[in-house]
């Protein structure tokens, strides 16, 4: 039974997936509530109310995947989910069009005093000359961050005869004509627009965008607008340029500090608010809801999310398609892992063959995963694999080659150590399964699973019967043995599975034989 805790106002409707599986037991609580049962919750659901600090991490040992029903995930810690593997997803798509109807709404009230004068007709006055206001035709309207929100805002301004100048440094200037709109450099922008408003995400980068400095290089009289993240505009800047009357007048739904108490932009009457909601009509509210629901009962069923911020999101088709070989290079990274007993500075992966057309990146995170869990002792996965292995000074790197060596596909890792190299080489046939085809420039065949010996000797007559000998005097049954070599008389390599764990009092009895060079169990 799966565990999921819904920490702030979800719509119920849009819960239904989670609410009808049978593997779910939900419970509608504030963090803050259930304190004691923290440890057990297999999943979070939060939208901006609940802040997923990494001492909340911490106290969840058990969590796997933290969901934001909507966009913005600055109340979630990326990097500490991220090291604990926890998979963080949103629902980018479903309040869209509500915040750019919000927003538009919000411009049409700012610049027709349309809150104002409604406060001022219930006081019972009747003050027309005070609410004069300015059209929307032919304005020009400075759009920063011009991603979903923004291009939607867009259409809407251009059908009020609107010019869109738009600012976004990942946008580009083809992709701006395509939608119609004039890109600028951020100043550019400040020059020319009567009303700017920001929808960028809020990041190291954007806090403070439009801040004392950038505000100065805006038109007197500019109104300005944010329906995205509190701390975008800087507050205390925009109440300076309110104060003199260098901007004449904000739209604002959204604060550096939730709810805002003293905050100063709350005095100035050329100031209009709403309480955080871009997103909350009944639509979007289904929409999130709906979106991260279903994403979180696939996941923890095992299946592809579609849309993970610290994870390669994949569609379920792709998925499918890779599994086989994530589950490979996760048993061929975890065989390197026993066999190279040293510290290893780089790994690097070479893909031949039908699977080179594939994700490769989410198939290289599976090896690392292999790999580094039979290293440390914290839970690694393809969320936190990448970033454990950079930690610890482990490089990565993968190539592409057209060698398949006969095979459909084939999957090469080497393993660079401080005194030597380990290389492996897997293959996936299909119906038939994963194979190893070569350990450390040996030729072999045998399946990655279950307990296995790995047995280095020399190549000379006896030594099989030897070994097969000794375990079946210890009542030990080989379930299979595949062996190896490079040259007659050289050195040989065996590889024996067994239908149980191999003790360390065997395997040391087992090295007494002179012909035996090193065992390495492996479990997997
Ligand atoms: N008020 C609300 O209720 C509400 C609702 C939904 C979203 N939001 C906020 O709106 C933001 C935008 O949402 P979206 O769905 O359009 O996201 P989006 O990712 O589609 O668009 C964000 C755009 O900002 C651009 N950008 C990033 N850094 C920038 C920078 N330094 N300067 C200029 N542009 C930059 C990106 O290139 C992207 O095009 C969200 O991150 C969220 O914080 C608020
Ligand atoms: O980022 C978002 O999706 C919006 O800010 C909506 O936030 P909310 O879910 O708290 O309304």
């Amino acid at each position: 039974m799966y565990e999921v805790l819904v920490a702030d106002s979800i719509s119920n409707e849009g819960l239904a997936p989670l609410l009808e599986a049978s593997n779910v037991n939900l419970t509608r609580k504030k963090v803050t509530e259930v304190e004691d049962l923290l440890h057990t919750y297999d999943a979070l659901l939060v939208r901006s109310a609940t802040t997923v600090t990494e001492d909340l991490l911490d106290k969840m040992k058990n969590l796997k995947i933290v969901a934001r029903a909507g966009v913005g995930v600055d109340n979630i810690d990326i990097e500490a989910s991220t090291k604990r593997g926890v998979v963080v997803i949103n629902a980018p798509n479903g309040n869209t069009i509500s915040t750019a109807e919000h927003t538009f709404a919000m411009m049409a009230s700012l610049v027709r005093h349309i809150p104002q004068g409604n406060i001022s007709v219930k006081s019972r006055e009747w003050n027309r000359s005070a609410f004069v206001g300015t059209e929307l035709n032919r304005k020009h309207l400075g759009i920063v961050g011009f991603g979903r929100i923004g291009s939607e805002l867009a259409k809407r301004a251009k059908a009020f005869n609107m010019t869109v100048h738009v600012y976004d440094p990942f946008l580009t200037t083809s992709r701006a004509e395509k939608l119609g709109v004039d890109l600028l450099s951020l100043d550019d922008l400040l020059a020319v627009a009567d009303i700017i408003t920001v929808h960028t995400p809020l990041t190291k980068d954007t806090k403070g965008l439009l801040n004392r400095e950038t505000l100065a290089k805006t038109k007197k009289g500019v109104y300005l607008l944010n329906c995205a993240r509190g701390g975008i505009i800087d507050e205390e800047a925009l109440a300076y340029y309110l104060e003199i009357g260098h901007v004449q007048g904000a739209a604002i739904d959204v604060f550096e500090v939730e709810p805002p108490t003293d905050n100063p932009l709350l005095n100035f009457d050329q100031v209009i608010t709403t309480p955080h909601l871009g997103a909350s009509t009944k639509e979007a509210q289904l929409n999130v809801a709906e979106d991260v629901a279903y994403d979180v009962l696939r996941f923890l069923e095992g299946n592809p999310v579609s849309s993970s911020i610290n994870l390669p999101t994949l569609s379920k088709d792709v998925f499918e398609k890779i599994q086989p070989f994530t589950s490979l290079t996760k048993q061929l990274g975890a065989v390197l892992s026993q066999c190279m007993k040293e510290p290893v500075q780089d790994i690097s992966v070479t893909y031949a063959g039908t699977v080179a057309d594939l994700e490769t990146t989410y198939i290289t995170r599976s090896l690392l995963s292999g790999f580094l869990t039979h290293r440390i002792d914290r839970s690694v996965n393809e969320v936190n694999a990448s970033m454990i292995a950079k930690e610890r000074g482990i490089t990565f790197g993968e190539k592409i080659s057209d060698n398949t060596q006969g095979y459909a596909n084939i999957i090469e890792v080497v393993v660079k150590g401080e005194s030597r190299t380990f290389s492996i080489t897997g293959t996936y046939i299909k119906d038939y399964g994963p194979r190893v085809i070569n350990i450390d420039s040996f030729d072999i065949d045998f399946y990655p699973e279950g307990h296995l010996l790995y047995i280095r000797h020399t190549d000379q007559p006896g030594v099989i019967g030897n070994v097969g000998k000794a375990l079946g005097d210890l009542d030990i049954n080989i379930a299979t043995m595949q062996v190896g070599r490079k040259q007659k008389g050289g050195e040989a390599i065996m590889m024996l599975t067994f239908d149980r764990l191999i003790e360390d009092a065997t395997i040391e009895s087992l090295k007494q034989a002179s012909e035996i060079v090193t065992i390495q169990r492996i479990e997997l």
